[in-house]
């Protein structure tokens, strides 16, 4: 990990000023600039680590054009301190920087932290938010201290807009204390407060858990209940009775609460959303209302109920229960025929919501029934369902399901096609769909939402002012999957136990197999590898593989390094390698796989398979035997394999004399490369089985392949979840993400995400950019 040296800090106020004594006392360099220091900021900032950003929101926009303009390269680390939001497109500070930094790494720094009491040297916490989990390292670094203790997070848009709205609510509460109106007044203010900050995030994509960490409730509380917040300073003051700008005159800085107050009235009266409390101080700030109305306002709203679930499509028996206005009705939601197709359970996870099946979606499931394929098999379990609602009622009247909620089949009448634009041709299905949810739009009382995973009709629906989701309850968040490495900071004598001992006791939370970095905290380049062991809770060495390489490959970085040790571990049946194009990953199971079947034996058979998705446009029809009609499908695993066995090294050079060729392993029936639709329903016993290209396949789909491994048998999954050429999956809903998410917490399981390139150049960089 590279290590921060050189800090160039924009901003010089409270937090600029603070921020820069942490560094210091860290052994950093640190250069300081303001609109009004002598030095220039294109001095402040060359050669940096680091480029922070403490200046106010007003600022900030500008600030930013100025360094974009000195072009000083994409090197520094941005560090984002400010606590704010842009009034154009509702920006967050990191994303005000993202715009005009595409390409530089940016983090996010936020918690608790009034600057105040960290100058004096008192102990305080803090989160480094950012998508870059290095950046985030390297920052978290640079800071951390003993009283000041930096956690890393991944959500930097949670984490900014924690930051940001608690300002608005330190106002409120020190209008709340000025008026004297006591603890229990102010308890209820900061916790509704808390609902209205999570409507925000939840309008934004935030996650929700974030809202309730240091950067969210932490901050919160000490900005609500400290008189060193300038905002509380504010509210306070303006309910006494001073004006807005006697009360910034007062406290001579920046209270970022009063844009951000008015940012959030703008964003509740464009999109609708429920921010009374923003609202008021927004008026409140502006000399609409008095403080004392201002409170009068907050408790005269409608009388509700407190705590209610959020009735999403979206994976919600994972959201907590959330702090939230009641969302009042229930919603209709018309699901299309490639959800059913997609997962037939969709039918029981809408919670107590209504369903509606048009006709046409039966129509369209018959159609499939006799398929032999797995759309086939969803088809049928559609129809055995239905089937078997039907002794609960009729269907086209509507039954109860368990959860609560009612299914009923829509038939399609002429009038709701009537309804349609001219430009939508009428007899086209997926326009029959959209008619029957346009039409309960229109009928119904309660919110009505089509679901699809067809992109264009979700487009359609748009266009008609219809609202349409994705169906997301398989959905993993990608940019949340699971990595299967960690780094450990360790003393220089535990790197030596481990070395002498072959194993050392770690005491952190980590995932059974996941592969680990240790790192001399004295000396950052000084690392070992290993692997968590979670029966005894160590972390024991990697698995060493022969002088010669795995079938005469060998590992070039540390990712295949700990790829190779899973692939090579008897005990881990399950392996998933995720990583883009050019990481290696088929080249390393192929490798491990020939090794473990032909020179180890301890396998009786390699079986490579991938499922059959074509790239790019179809090759339609193909002259020749089955194994020729499959060659093209099938080819990127004989190239791996001529590599391997042709003895190729890692840099492409062959030796004269040629080893084997797969036909001759084929032959000894030691190797079998097949299309996955050939293995389905097969049990398959002893064998080494390789899934090439997995992200391809829907998570029904994998676990039917899983459920088949027989006694003895490793299953390697990999593929990379950037190409994907099954319509109906994406990178966050395919089976592949999926495995890796369900099963990390597995001992039979071990996952690896390769990030590195080793192929060439120009690969890495397509795989990059294009
Ligand atoms: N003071 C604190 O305890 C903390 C402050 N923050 C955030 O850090 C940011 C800065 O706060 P403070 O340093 O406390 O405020 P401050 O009022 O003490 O300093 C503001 C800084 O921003 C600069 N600035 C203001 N308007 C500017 C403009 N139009 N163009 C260029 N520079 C401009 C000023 O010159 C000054 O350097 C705010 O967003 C605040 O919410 C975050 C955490 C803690
Ligand atoms: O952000 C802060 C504490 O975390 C500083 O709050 P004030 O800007 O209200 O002083």
């Amino acid at each position: 990990m590279q290590e921060a040296k050189v800090a160039a800090i924009l901003g010089a106020g409270a937090w600029g000023t603070t921020l820069a004594q942490l560094l210091r006392s860290n052994g950093l360099e640190v250069r300081q600039w303001s609109r009004r220091s002598e030095t220039s900021l294109a001095a402040t900032l060359a050669e940096a680590d680091l480029w922070i950003m403490a200046v106010s929101m007003a600022g900030l926009a500008s600030v930013a054009d100025q360094v974009a303009a000195l072009q000083l390269g994409d090197r520094a680390i941005w560090v984002s301190a400010t606590k704010g939001l842009a009034d154009l497109g509702w920006r967050t500070p990191s994303q005000v920087l993202s715009d005009r930094f595409p390409l530089q790494p940016i983090t996010v720094l936020s918690g608790p932290n009034l600057s105040k009491e960290i100058s004096q040297g008192l102990p305080a916490a803090t989160v480094i938010a950012s998508r870059d989990r290095h950046a985030a390292a390297v920052v978290q670094q640079a800071f951390a201290s003993d009283r000041f203790r930096v956690y890393t997070n991944r959500d930097p848009l949670g984490t900014e807009l924690g930051g940001a709205l608690k300002n608005v609510i330190a106002i409120a509460v020190g209008v709340c204390d000025g008026l004297c109106l006591g603890a229990n007044a102010r308890s209820a203010l900061v916790t509704r407060a808390l609902a209205e900050i999570l409507r925000v995030g939840a309008y934004f994509g935030a996650r929700t858990e974030t809202f309730f960490g240091l950067s969210g409730l932490g901050d919160l509380l000490a900005t609500c209940t400290s008189p060193l917040s300038r905002n509380y300073q504010v509210g306070f003051r303006l309910a006494q009775g001073e004006s807005l700008a006697a009360a910034l005159t007062a406290i001579a800085a920046t209270a970022e609460g009063v844009s951000t107050a008015r940012v959030l009235a703008q964003l509740a009266s464009r999109e609708g959303l429920e921010l009374p409390i923003a609202a008021c101080v927004a008026e409140l700030l502006d000399n609409r209302i008095s403080p004392t109305t201002a409170i009068e306002r907050l408790m005269a709203r409608d009388l509700k109920a407190e705590l209610v679930r959020e009735n999403q499509n979206v994976a919600s028996n994972t959201l907590p229960l959330a702090i939230a206005e009641p969302l009042a009705m229930k919603k209709t939601y018309v699901l299309d025929t490639n959800v059913l197709l997609h997962d037939p359970m969709a039918l029981f996870r809408f919670e107590d919501n209504d369903l509606v099946i048009p006709i046409t979606v039966i129509e369209e499931i018959d159609r499939f029934k006799k398929d032999l394929n797995e759309r086939g098999r969803n088809a049928r379990q559609i129809s055995r369902l239905l089937d078997g609602f039907r002794s609960k009622g009729h269907l086209i009247e509507g039954i109860t399901l368990d959860h609560g909620g009612k299914l009923r089949v829509v038939m399609l009448e002429k009038t709701f096609l009537e309804q349609l634009p001219s430009g939508l041709i009428a007899n086209a299905n997926d326009n029959a769909i959209l008619a029957v949810a346009l039409a309960l739009q229109q009928q119904n009382g309660q919110p009505t939402i089509l679901v699809t995973k067809d992109t264009n009709l979700r487009i359609k629906a748009d266009a008609t002012g219809l609202c349409a989701e994705d169906y997301e309850s398989d959905k993993i968040d990608f940019s949340e999957l699971y990595s299967g490495t960690a780094e450990v900071y360790l003393a220089p004598d535990q790197l030596q136990v481990f070395r002498r001992e072959g194993g050392l006791d770690l005491s952190g939370e980590f995932f059974p197999n996941q592969a680990l970095t240790l790192v001399d905290e004295t000396n950052l380049s000084h690392t070992l590898l290993g692997r968590y062991r979670a029966s005894d809770r160590r972390v024991v060495p990697l698995i060493q593989p022969p002088k010669m390489g795995i079938s005469r490959i060998h590992a070039r970085n540390r990712e295949q390094q700990f790829a190779l040790d899973l692939l090579l571990d008897d005990n881990i049946q399950l392996v998933t390698l995720v990583g883009k194009a050019g990481t290696g990953k088929t080249l390393l199971a192929v490798a491990a796989g020939l090794h473990k079947v032909a020179d180890e034996r301890h396998f009786s058979r390699l079986l490579v398979s991938r499922p059959i998705f074509p790239m790019g446009r179809d090759l339609g029809f193909l002259p020749g035997d089955l194994q020729e009609k499959l060659a093209p499908w099938m080819q990127p695993i004989i190239d791996n394999l001529d590599f391997i066995l042709g003895g190729a090294n890692n840099n492409g050079d062959r030796p004269s004399n040629k080893q084997q060729n797969y036909q001759d392993l084929m032959g000894m029936n030691l190797l079998q490369i097949e299309p996955l639709t050939y293995i389905r329903g097969r049990s398959i016993p002893r064998q080494f089985m390789i899934v090439d290209e997995a992200q391809n396949l829907t998570p029904h789909e994998i676990k039917t392949i899983l459920t088949r491994a027989g006694e003895g048998t490793k299953i390697v999954l990999t593929g990379d979840a950037y190409q994907i050429d099954n319509p109906y999956v994406d990178a966050s809903s395919n089976g592949l993400t999926y495995v890796v998410e369900k099963f990390k917490n597995e001992a039979i399981a071990g996952h690896i995400t390769l990030e590195r390139g080793e192929r060439s150049p120009l690969a890495e960089l397509s795989a990059n950019l294009l």
